[in-house]
């Protein structure tokens, strides 16, 4: 994929990586007139941005530096993105930055290539599209920053917030052309699409890689324009090496980026945000759906994702019915709580995915039985409990897992990650526990029942 002539390409990932730092972490890039190939670039288990604008580089002042601690997104933000999308800001309820928000966002203001490190659920999406809105120009109609994400569910969540802080100011008084975003996702209208690309580009879309592939094949989508390219929660290589220097060197040797880039790293120690508690159930293989159900009943969450592995091959090919389905018809029968009971998995179709999630965005609490399609990139505020009914597989869909709760920035509510685990998969969470630098404590069963 070509970027545009004379752009400078920035890269922003969050690469969940153990040792020797582990962490979550974005990374962002300055290549010139390169090509960056989306679907095969490999060795890396990461989320990830590109971006390509025309900056003209200036250093970052250092006034601004020192002050940046005390200052609010607005004034971080005033002298670059419009005036009504900071205000859509606001009223979402994002005043104050995140850590990873004050860190990063004088340096994509100015220009510099990056990486970011920060912690699932530290704001790096508002990031990202606060660069974006300071970059992109609403009365030209053509796509000037893509977003490149790996499922519909992340795509659609990415184009509400993206959608939400670009919508039209309500004061008719305030004259201002809105920006349009288009999602361009597995499952959708793409014949709709197609003419809409065509009749006028909108001006930020956001495309799943499939979708995507098909357009730039069919020559329908045109990159000439293109100021920003984002690549969110994307793998691009092997989770055996995810290590963010290695990344960077690759980077750097690809051509992907300059030499010069700027790597802030928030929080460098602990990837797994600290107001998690992790705990764990030794149980039987039998006694796995009893003992969700006490937990429930004991914890009362105001609402909850409970992750449960893919279905493997061969349980398919033995005609079994999948985990998903077993724990559903369980819960059903035997939950009796307040909570909306709703699935997620992969083989549903895009519609009832759809559906699902707009009912679980709906509030009201819920407990969403779901495969690790829930694991990346969804953000649902009200989450409070994670139950993984099976362990997941790797220490990094774990710390995926646990992010989906503690997503409020500045709330000090503890949130809470339970374990439901076989005696024989003990030293599998203590792995993960060191690769991520936490600490999970045993519940006893008594206590339970
Ligand atoms: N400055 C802010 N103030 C208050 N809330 C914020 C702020 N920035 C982001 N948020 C909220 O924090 C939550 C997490 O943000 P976001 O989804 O951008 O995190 P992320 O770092 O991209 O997470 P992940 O890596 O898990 O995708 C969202 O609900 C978002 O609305």
């Amino acid at each position: 994929m070509a970027s545009s002539t004379s752009a400078t390409v920035l890269l922003s990932l969050t690469i969940t990586a153990p040792s020797p730092e582990p962490t979550t972490c974005r990374c962002l890039l300055q290549p010139r007139n390169r090509y960056l190939n989306l679907s095969s670039s490999a060795n890396y288990s990461n989320k990830a941005l590109f971006s390509s604008y025309n900056s003209n580089s200036f250093p970052l002042s250092k006034e601004l530096e020192t002050n940046c601690n005390s200052l609010t997104l607005r004034e971080i933000c005033q002298d670059h993105v419009p005036d009504h999308v900071l205000g859509r800001m606001e009223e979402l309820g994002h005043v104050m930055p995140t850590d990873v928000q004050r860190e990063a966002l004088p340096v994509l203001f100015s220009g510099n290539d990056c990486i970011l490190h920060a912690q699932t659920g530290s704001g790096k999406t508002l990031t990202y599209l606060l660069l974006i809105y300071s970059v992109i120009n609403p009365k030209r109609s053509a796509v000037q920053a893509l977003i490149v994400v790996p499922t519909r569910e992340l795509g659609m969540q990415v184009t509400k917030v993206a959608r939400m802080l670009a919508a039209k100011p309500m004061d008719p008084e305030v004259e201002q052309k809105s920006y349009t975003v288009m999602a361009l996702l597995d499952g959708g209208m793409l014949r709709r699409h197609k003419s809409w690309l065509k009749a006028e580009p909108p001006n930020i879309v956001v495309a799943t890689i499939g979708s995507l592939s098909q357009m730039l094949e069919k020559q329908i989508f045109k990159l000439d324009s293109m100021r920003i390219l984002v690549v969110d929660e994307t793998v691009f290589a092997s989770a055996s090496i995810p290590q963010h220097r290695r990344f960077l060197h690759d980077c750097i040797q690809q051509k992907w980026t300059k030499g010069d880039v700027v790597h802030v790293h928030v929080n460098p120690v602990k990837p797994m945000p600290s107001c998690l508690l992790h705990r764990f159930v030794i149980c039987g293989r039998k006694e796995k759906h009893r003992l969700l159900l006490s937990l429930l009943q004991s914890d009362l969450p105001e609402s909850g994702i409970i992750f449960v592995n893919e279905q493997s091959e061969k349980s398919k090919k033995a005609g079994k019915a999948p985990s998903t389905t077993l724990l559903i018809d369980f819960l059903k029968a035997s939950y009796g709580g307040s909570l909306e009971i709703i699935l997620l998995e992969d083989n549903m179709n895009f519609n009832s995915r759809a559906a699902s999630l707009s009912e679980v965005r709906q509030g009201g609490g819920h407990l969403l039985v779901s495969t690790d399609i829930a694991a990346r990139g969804i953000d649902l505020p009200e989450i409070t409990h994670i139950y993984n009914f099976d362990l997941p597989k790797t220490a990094i869909d774990y710390l995926h897992r646990a992010g989906r709760t503690g997503r409020k920035p500045f709330s000090h509510k503890k949130c809470t990650v339970s374990n439901i685990i076989l005696s024989e998969e003990c030293f599998v969470l203590q792995r993960y526990e060191n690769e991520l630098m936490f600490n999970c404590e045993e519940l006893i069963l008594e206590t339970l029942c």
